[in-house]
């Protein structure tokens, strides 16, 4: 006969109505199971998808809006420490409703990720034995794992969620963090109680601004740590909030708000005031006779709006990962980026020019830099943008010059960016853009790697790893001649293709990676992100990251959330018509227009546009940069 795990006799039970083996399971799990099945839910069947509408979770998160603040915070740093772990972590109002939630995007793409969205409820009567639940309904910490859960269908899923609770004890909300069973790890739950703990001791420096605050502990080192008791005191020493350590530990003491410093400590308010003022850390025993260390760690000023904290606030900024050296500086979870990547270092090695084509925006110059990272070669990485140069100038400026070689030549000459590319990289931007002229010189210098300046005699080996790009279809532009084919095989050795923004699987990691650049610790929600994910982005992640700015810059909270891009549109047609610097300029901006319409009209082309225009491809250039 197959071998049955207790778990599976105890769903076989549960799931054929029979009696289930309770002293296998832990007792909160089979009390709610008795109760899910007392209200009649099938465990076989689908749990009630319940789920608010956005003015009734607005509400909500504005009944809780000081919670909501500091909660996101530390969600923000408990994301940065499971990150990449596959999970979703919740923030809950005191009816296990959820109001945010911060995640991997892997997990908030899967369905149970999409079952936990601002407005889902998670009472135990509509989704049957979960975390979320009923941590809300006993207030202390609660962990689900996989088929505890009553619905067979969140059997693969795994929550831990612990309360947010005020002096009181008063459930204020909820954190969660849920993963895919198989991802699970134990020290997750401790560091979500950790988290609901310093949202805890927040809320407590938030709303005594105006009085003192003191930490205490047995042992002195532990006076900087989550578990501390931090203790509100009143200017004539009455209390006005405690921590859950502090319950705690002054068990059996008169610890409760409205009570008296005195009725808990030997030495008395006034005596312990000289001392703790004077900033050092004092030795105290409670009024049960143990010995303590207490520190102060703010002075509240009476009419004072903000209090003096004397405790450092925590960094927001998290130092980096420390990872391979070779690893990529930027996002690139997507799997048509992981595969069009996953050979550069080889192709470097053979110093095959790498050719990176993509929309603009799309990180070409980024990965341009990456490739010379990955070749290991110890001389400079030298850009060149291949539509800002003038046509005359620009074999000039690869190969370099002789002192006089033409009007307004240097003086005393110019090496060239190929001879300053020795040993390193040299990056041609915008390569579609090279006069038909130059074309010529650079295909025979790349299959030489020899060069000759402008007016010179001697000849110069180099060596240089090539990289290109381009934001046009080169192949196209081969078939219609306007690029030398033996060119665009020469460059195109190893292709590095980026999709749009819109197309990207790891549109979210790109979010985040983008906002720790701008706002380093600043949370930002999956809601946010979803809405961001559902816009066309033509300037890709170029423009994302100007509408994640002018959201940073407008934002009136310490978070982003969705409603945070309310009438903050990419960039609209009428925008591209001129450019930012001669918008303002009414007569510049009938200029830029034009130069802008005549480049569209010929596909982004710059010789093209400069010479029906009349102008220099410079002009063209600045205009539609
Ligand atoms: N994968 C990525 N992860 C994070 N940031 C990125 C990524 N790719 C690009 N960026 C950021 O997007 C912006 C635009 O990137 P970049 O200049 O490399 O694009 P580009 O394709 O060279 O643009 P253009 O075609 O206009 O020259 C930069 O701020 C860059 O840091």
């Amino acid at each position: 006969m197959q071998h049955l795990s207790i778990m599976d006799r105890a769903r076989n039970a549960l799931e054929r109505g029979d009696r289930f083996p309770a002293a296998t399971l832990p007792p909160v799990v089979v009390d709610s199971w008795q109760r899910c099945r007392d209200a009649g839910l099938d465990p076989r069947g689908a749990p009630r998808q319940n789920v608010l509408a956005f003015s009734q979770v607005n509400d909500r998160r504005e009944e809780n809006a000081a919670l909501r603040r500091l909660a996101l915070a530390e969600m923000q740093l408990l994301y940065s420490q499971i990150a990449g772990s596959n999970f979703m972590i919740a923030l809950g109002d005191a009816d296990g409703i959820v109001l945010d939630t911060i995640s991997d995007q892997h997990f908030a793409d899967s369905a149970p990720g999409r079952s936990i969205i601002p407005g889902s409820i998670w009472d135990e009567s509509q989704r049957g034995t979960n975390a979320l639940g009923l941590a809300a309904m006993y207030h202390k910490p609660v962990a689900i794992y996989g088929r505890e859960h009553y619905f067979s269908c969140h059997g693969h899923l795994s929550c831990m969620a612990a309360p947010i609770l005020n002096s009181r004890g008063e459930t204020l909300g909820l954190l969660d963090a849920s993963c895919a069973y198989e991802a699970r790890q134990e020290h997750t739950h401790a560091l979500v109680r950790m988290a609901a703990a310093q949202i805890e001791n927040g809320l407590i420096f938030q709303e005594c601004s105006g009085s003192f605050i003191f930490a205490f502990h047995p042992r002195m080192e532990y006076l900087d740590t989550i578990s501390a008791v931090l203790i509100s005191v009143g200017r004539e020493g009455g209390i006005i909030s405690l921590n859950r350590p502090g319950i705690k530990l002054l068990e059996g003491l008169p610890a409760k708000i409205g009570g008296h410093f005195d009725e808990l400590f030997e030495a008395g308010f006034g005596s312990a005031m000289d001392g703790l003022l004077n900033g050092g850390v004092i030795r105290i025993r409670d009024r049960a006779g143990s010995s303590l260390f207490m520190v102060c760690r703010q002075i509240g000023l009476r009419r004072a709006r903000a209090a003096v904290a004397v405790k450092a606030e925590r960094p927001r900024k998290m130092p980096p990962l420390l990872q391979d050296r070779n690893a990529p500086a930027f996002v690139c979870d997507d799997a048509a980026v992981r595969r069009s990547i996953a050979d550069i270092g080889d192709a470097a090695a053979l110093r095959m020019p790498v050719h990176i084509t993509g929309e603009t925006g799309t990180g070409k110059d980024l990965m341009a830099r990456h490739v010379h990272q990955l070749s290991g070669r110890k001389g400079e990485f030298i850009a060149l943008n291949c539509g800002a140069v003038p046509e005359n100038l620009f074999i000039a400026e690869i190969f370099g010059h002789e002192r006089g070689a033409f009007t307004n030549a240097r003086a005393e000459g110019a090496p060239g960016l190929a001879r300053a590319a020795d040993r390193g990289t040299l990056f041609l931007d915008e390569v579609a853009d090279i006069p038909p002229a130059a074309q010529t010189s650079l295909l025979r210098f790349l299959d030489s790697m020899e060069l000759r300046a402008v007016g010179g005699h001697k000849t110069h080996k180099v060596d240089i790893q090539i990289v290109s790009a381009t934001n046009r279809d080169l192949q196209e532009m081969v078939a219609s001649r306007a690029f030398r084919a033996d060119l665009y095989y020469r460059l195109n050795a190893f292709t590095i293709r980026l999709p749009p923004l819109r197309a990207r699987s790891d549109f979210g990691g790109v979010v985040r990676h983008l906002m720790e650049e701008l706002a380093p610790g600043t949370p930002i929600t999956d809601a946010a992100i979803a809405e961001l994910s559902r816009r066309a982005w033509p300037g890709n992640i170029r423009e994302l990251k100007t509408v994640l700015q002018r959201a940073l810059v407008r934002r009136r909270m310490e978070y982003i959330d969705e409603e945070c891009f309310n009438g903050i549109e990419p960039a609209t047609e009428n925008d591209q018509e001129s450019c930012a610097l001669c918008r303002p300029h009414p007569l510049s901006r009938t200029k830029c227009r034009e130069i802008r319409a005549v480049f569209r009209a010929t596909k982004g082309n710059t010789s093209q546009t400069a010479r029906q225009l009349g102008l220099s491809r410079t002009t063209v250039y600045k205009h539609v940069r």
